[in-house]
């Protein structure tokens, strides 16, 4: 079963926008676990753009499901994700002034600074994610760091499906395949939609997470939260 995971990256956007605490990004993690969501997903970023460290903080008594704190494994990052302990950390290889997450790692290069900090989250009790592209000897060089799980980057998906190309989910099945002969577990994200979701999750095999945040706030203006996190689930049977 392939669970998904909201990013709330956005609601903090909005929060922040006025300087105030509306919209509140907790109650909005609890309405959204609520609605069924089987995960949450933060990224606080250096410049805390949007998801401050203290967000963080405040989440992790009320996400009761999985929770899924991504970033730049930069040392207050690493000492926030060790203080808060959540299910998971996905590590991101982004420029301070990324706009937007906009690479995965290069497994092979970053080999030995990646088996160091994925041994320390994991002896906290982490689980470890890592974000990469469908590039298999980056899978390969995935496996050698001993994460947990791979997160497939899938900007270039969602654009070239947007474009009718639906020949562009192929480098991430082989990918998928490859991860699962070699024991790493699959999740995926960055611009998936309602649109692209389906088609993507049919052609992964044994994808274990979706994290999704940009699409499905942008179509809850649309249709409201409740109604868009059930379309998800629904289209991730
Ligand atoms: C890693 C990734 O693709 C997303 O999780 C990222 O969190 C998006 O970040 P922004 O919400 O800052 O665009
Ligand atoms: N890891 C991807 C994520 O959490 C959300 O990415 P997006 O849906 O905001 O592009």
């Amino acid at each position: 079963m392939t669970k998904l995971s909201v990013n709330i990256n956005k609601i903090a956007t909005l929060r922040n926008s006025r300087g105030g605490d509306v919209p509140n990004v907790v109650e909005f993690a609890k309405d959204v676990q609520r609605f069924g969501a089987e995960g949450v997903t933060i990224h606080p970023r250096p410049d805390e753009r949007h998801i401050r460290y203290q967000d963080a903080r405040d989440l992790k008594s009320e996400v009761y499901t999985e929770f899924n704190i991504e970033g730049n494994p930069i040392e207050s990052f690493v000492n926030l994700v060790l203080e808060v302990k959540p299910t998971q950390v996905t590590l991101v290889p982004d420029a301070v002034d990324a706009i937007t997450s906009n690479a995965g790692w290069d497994t092979i290069k970053n080999k030995d600074f990646l088996v160091d900090v994925i041994k320390e989250f994991q002896n906290n009790d982490i689980r470890t994610s890592i974000f990469v592209d469908p590039v298999l000897e980056q899978i390969e060089g995935a496996k050698e760091t001993g994460t947990d799980r791979i997160e497939l980057y899938t900007e270039a998906f969602a654009h070239q499906y947007s474009l009718g190309n639906k020949d562009a989910v192929k480098p991430y099945t082989k990918s998928a395949e490859l991860a699962n002969s070699l024991g790493l577990g699959i999740n995926a994200g960055h611009d998936l939609s309602l649109d692209n979701i389906k088609y993507f999750k049919d052609n992964i095999p044994e994808l274990l997470e979706v994290s999704i945040g940009h699409a499905l706030v942008a179509e809850s203006l649309y249709m409201g939260v409740e109604n868009v996190v059930q379309m998800y689930l629904h289209r991730l049977k």
